[in-house]
């Protein structure tokens, strides 16, 4: 298992190591002991998501404001996505900027996304199973995002804009101004 973190402090992709044999493969999916030694960090899932989108679904940037903020390690279990997050963290040398990575089933990459981040993933194909562990539970009151389509961000998001699909809470989630100041470094 490699695991590297960006140049955002804290935001680790993760490539499991995959053992192929005649049968198939096998890989860790997570293991505490290694991520610690790794990252540093004690992650304590206490619980797991998974999602399924067609192509040009956009779910996000999502957060939960503090005291429920999360922290996740999210990977495909089918197709391609595109997966964005954007750094909260009033003081980080990379607040305000956001990282995108391509991820797949065939890669079997993972991210890593500590809290104080939005987060957000666009289906690149025909349809993409998602799935997340997340370290705090789901709290609705303090769900909260960041439209897609900030301008400051300047995302770019690899589909036509409009080919892409939103679910109604998202088309009207705030600005990037609107979250400063949730989170600190
Ligand atoms: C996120 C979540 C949703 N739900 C419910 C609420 C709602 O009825 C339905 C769909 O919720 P949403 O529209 O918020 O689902 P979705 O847009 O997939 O939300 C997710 O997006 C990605 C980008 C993330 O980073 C996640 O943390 C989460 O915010 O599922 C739960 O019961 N538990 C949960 O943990």
């Amino acid at each position: 298992m490699i695991i590297e973190e960006t140049r955002f402090p804290g935001l680790f992709v993760i490539q499991p190591k995959v053992f192929e044999d005649e049968r198939g493969y096998f890989f860790e999916s997570f293991s505490a002991a290694n991520f610690e030694k790794a990252t540093g960090v004690k992650a304590d899932f206490v619980q797991h998501n998974q999602s399924k989108s067609s192509k040009g679904v956009l779910r996000g940037l999502h957060f939960q404001r503090e005291p429920y903020a999360q922290a996740k390690l999210v990977r495909v279990l089918s197709g391609t996505i595109l997966d964005v997050v954007v750094d909260l963290r009033e003081g980080s040398p990379t607040y305000q900027q956001h990282f995108s990575i391509e991820m797949s089933a065939e890669d079997k990459k993972q991210l890593f996304v500590p809290r104080g981040f939005a987060h957000g993933f666009v289906i690149l194909s025909e349809t993409a199973e998602f799935f997340y562990c997340v370290d705090r539970p789901y709290a609705p009151n303090f769900d909260d995002g960041i439209r897609f389509d900030d301008s400051s961000l300047n995302i770019d998001w690899k589909l036509d804009k409009l080919s892409l699909i939103l679910s109604e809470k998202d088309k009207g989630l705030g600005t990037l101004n609107d979250a400063a100041g949730k989170f600190k470094f």
